[in-house]
């Protein structure tokens, strides 16, 4: 997961592979509450690990239900007859699929219970199913905005008692939430007379009343509804009997940013597009229905019962003019295609998107100017017309308003005709539904040749390079190569094979580095079963590397594993030949240096700090010498490349060193300060 201020995107050209996705938040979350409230141990298997699950799980606990995360399932023993415990303060963040289902239930059940969310959570509408489980005799109190939470539930000295024999009454038009929390909440009390709830208002977003049904239909509860879906009646004597086992299947929402892409991006070579996993024609999720609006704007789509696989077929993309009631979620992702399309297209019967994470019909159409697009906002529409020419594409920073799909969505204008990168803010918000989502996106998508950007941080030892450049990576999301280590590795795997590093063994030391069994992981490094993170720090282990550094035939059976680092979304990489050779076209170079004085002190202090014994003026002598052989070898030697910024970092701080580093790549970055 990217947990950086931005993540930059570099233009992307092409995609092509398979993508397995998370399990659905919505199938999650409902499948965990609904085992919560049974008798007998649920096995959950592919849950979503999001935000939103993680504060559901977390609650359940609290109520008193045994939670147990193993890696192949999550085992839910639900509170069957027991009551909840009580009293009870949950935190909800900004899961709505936590906040409305949870609040019906315990309103259901005995006992004193807050419920409360983020910020954005207590702005995001509950009144109307406070009204009607008021309605039934439930006690609940607003703690802040009338309609709002967060909620007190008081029923400390037991449920009162409920009205149930007149139908209930809920109003459907704002959030379909509502009704899914009244549906997996009533069969608690279920017992000896049928219950009926009337809807209010035209129903929006049916698809996911649907997976309700489907959902409790598996937990034991019948429903049946009549063909308008105003009127829904559980049966008396209902009882939640767990399924044993079940299978989240994988988020249809999050296929549609997959799909998009599918549909946007030419295929990358030896790639039929791309094919999606964990979910199919046979989804009971209503968003699978995006399928028929992707197909409409010129996909080409093929399904099995549980994957799809996706072509570009129409280019550019056919402007539409579509209701997007059914599919409300995956509909935002229409907005963005339709920036590739061949006229405007029109979003219609969106209004739920302003209740959600954001208003999102405010979001879309703010994001979208930005990127170039002509985009007329209605109260519950969208109409949104591509920048005129390739020319008219402007280079954004989009603000995602800690919102998943704000982010996922706009991923995907990287492909612009432009050739510009795009600024995702605050990439962490994926983590709601899909926390590896640029992961996964990174994982089937190509940049433009030579269009990963590379810092180079080239310079002296104990300049600083390694931990400024680890830093920056970090900031950035970056990958991060550390060059020096190549060569420690190459002459600890010499030393280990027998032989002396010099000019008569080069070709067999070449033949050893072209090889090396090297793996990084998790700040560990391995030569093929061992590690040696710490053997090749050693001082001494430093100036075999420069030794064998001076060796042509070495540095050449090396570059290519360093080429290999450049890989999306962009490499800081750090040596003493990053800018002149291995990456001579980088964006950005920098030189960094201190002097010898510096250097040596700060390698002294290094060493003692771990407990290893060292001596300053040897220090400084040793450094002065690998200077000297690294800067006056034949090949490749040390030197700030013609174009490098020169930084001496002597009387600076790392964070120092760091800020200036980010703030020259952040002035070549076109998206302003
Ligand atoms: N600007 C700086 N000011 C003070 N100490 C620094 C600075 N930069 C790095 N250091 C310290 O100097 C030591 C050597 O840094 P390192 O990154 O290992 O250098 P290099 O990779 O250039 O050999 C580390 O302990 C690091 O924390
Ligand atoms: N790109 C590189 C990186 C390192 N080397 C050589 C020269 C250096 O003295 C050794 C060790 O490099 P390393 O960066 O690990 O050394 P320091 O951490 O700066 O002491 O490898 C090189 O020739 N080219």
């Amino acid at each position: 997961m990217f947990t950086t201020e931005y993540l930059d995107l570099p233009p992307l050209t092409s995609a092509g592979g398979s993508v397995q996705l998370p399990g659905s938040k919505s199938i999650s979350n409902r499948v965990l509450l609904l085992s919560a409230l049974s008798e007998g141990t649920t096995e959950v298997r592919d849950l979503l690990a999001s935000d939103d699950t993680r504060v559901m799980l977390d609650a359940l606990r609290q109520i008193g239900c045994e939670v147990r995360e193993d890696a192949d399932a999550v085992r839910i023993t639900g509170l069957g007859a027991k009551a909840p415990n009580s009293p009870a303060r949950l935190f909800l963040g900004n899961a709505g699929t936590a906040m409305r289902p949870l609040t019906a239930a315990l309103a259901l059940l005995s006992g004193d219970f807050e419920l409360s969310g983020v910020a954005r959570m207590h702005e995001r509408p509950i009144g109307d199913l406070i009204d009607a489980l008021r309605q039934l005799g439930c006690k609940i109190d607003y703690l802040g905005n009338e309609g709002f939470p967060p909620l007190h539930i008081r029923h400390g000295d037991g449920l009162p008692s409920l009205a149930l024999s007149a139908p209930i009454r809920v109003r459907g038009d704002v959030s379909s939430q509502f009704l899914t929390a009244l549906l997996m909440a009533l069969p608690l009390v279920a017992k000896s007379q049928d219950i009926v709830i009337d809807v209010v208002g035209e129903l929006i977003s049916r698809p996911y009343i649907h997976i309700t049904l489907e959902l409790l239909a598996r937990f034991g509860i019948v429903v049946q509804r009549d063909d308008n879906w105003q009127r829904f009646t559980i049966a008396a004597g209902s009882r939640y009997v767990s399924p044993g086992v079940v299978h989240v299947e994988a988020d249809a929402s999050s296929a549609s940013y997959f799909i998009a892409l599918g549909a946007i991006a030419p295929a990358s070579d030896g790639h039929e597009g791309i094919r999606v996993l964990g979910v199919g024609q046979d989804s009971i999720q209503g968003d699978i229905r995006f399928v028929e609006a992707a197909r409409a704007m010129g996909a080409e789509i093929s399904s099995g019962p549980n994957w799809l696989q996706i072509r570009r077929g129409a280019w550019p993309l056919k402007a539409i003019d579509m209701d997007c009631n059914h599919i409300p979620d995956a509909a935002m992702t229409l907005a963005v295609m339709a920036l590739y399309a061949d006229g405007t297209t029109t979003l219609r019967n969106i209004a739920s998107w302003r209740v959600k994470e954001t208003d999102r019909i405010a979001a879309m159409a703010t994001e979208g100017r930005k990127l170039g697009a002509l985009i007329e906002e209605g109260p519950d529409y969208l109409k949104i017309t591509p920048p005129p020419s390739p020319a008219d594409w402007k280079a954004a920073s989009i603000h995602t308003y800690d919102d998943h799909r704000v982010a996922m969505c706009f991923s995907l204008a990287a492909f612009n005709p432009a050739g510009l990168p795009v600024r995702i803010e605050d990439p962490r918000c994926v983590a709601k539904t899909f926390p590896d989502y640029f992961e996964a996106l990174f994982g089937v998508t190509t940049a433009r040749a030579g269009q990963i950007p590379v810092i180079c941080i080239d310079g002296p030892t104990a300049s600083g390079k390694g931990t400024v450049a680890a830093e920056v990576a970090r900031r950035l999301g970056y990958r991060f190569l550390d060059s020096g280590a190549m060569y420690r590795i190459t002459a600890y795997a010499a030393t280990q094979a027998g032989l002396i590093i010099d000019a008569t063994h080069e070709a067999r030391i070449a033949e050893l580095a072209r090889a090396l069994p090297v793996h990084f992981d998790e700040g560990k490094i391995w030569l093929h079963k061992q590690e040696v993170t710490n053997a090749i720090r050693t001082e001494e282990a430093g100036m075999n590397a420069s030794k064998v550094s001076a060796l042509p035939l070495v540095r050449l059976a090396l570059v290519d594993l360093q080429h290999s680092f450049q890989r999306l979304p962009g490499l800081v990489a750090d040596g003493r030949d990053m800018g002149t050779v291995i990456f001579p076209n980088a964006p950005l170079k920098v030189f960094l240096t201190a002097s010898a004085e510096c250097r040596a002190e700060r390698r002294y202090k290094q060493l003692i700090s771990k407990g290893i014994s060292a001596n300053i003026s040897d220090l400084r002598a040793d450094l002065e010498a690998r200077d000297a052989r690294d800067a006056n070898r034949s090949v490749a030697p040390m030197k700030p490349a013609q174009d490098a910024l020169v930084l001496d970092n002597s009387r600076l701080s790392v964070d120092e060193a760091v800020d200036q580093v980010i703030g020259w790549w952040r002035a070549r970055q076109p998206f302003g300060a």
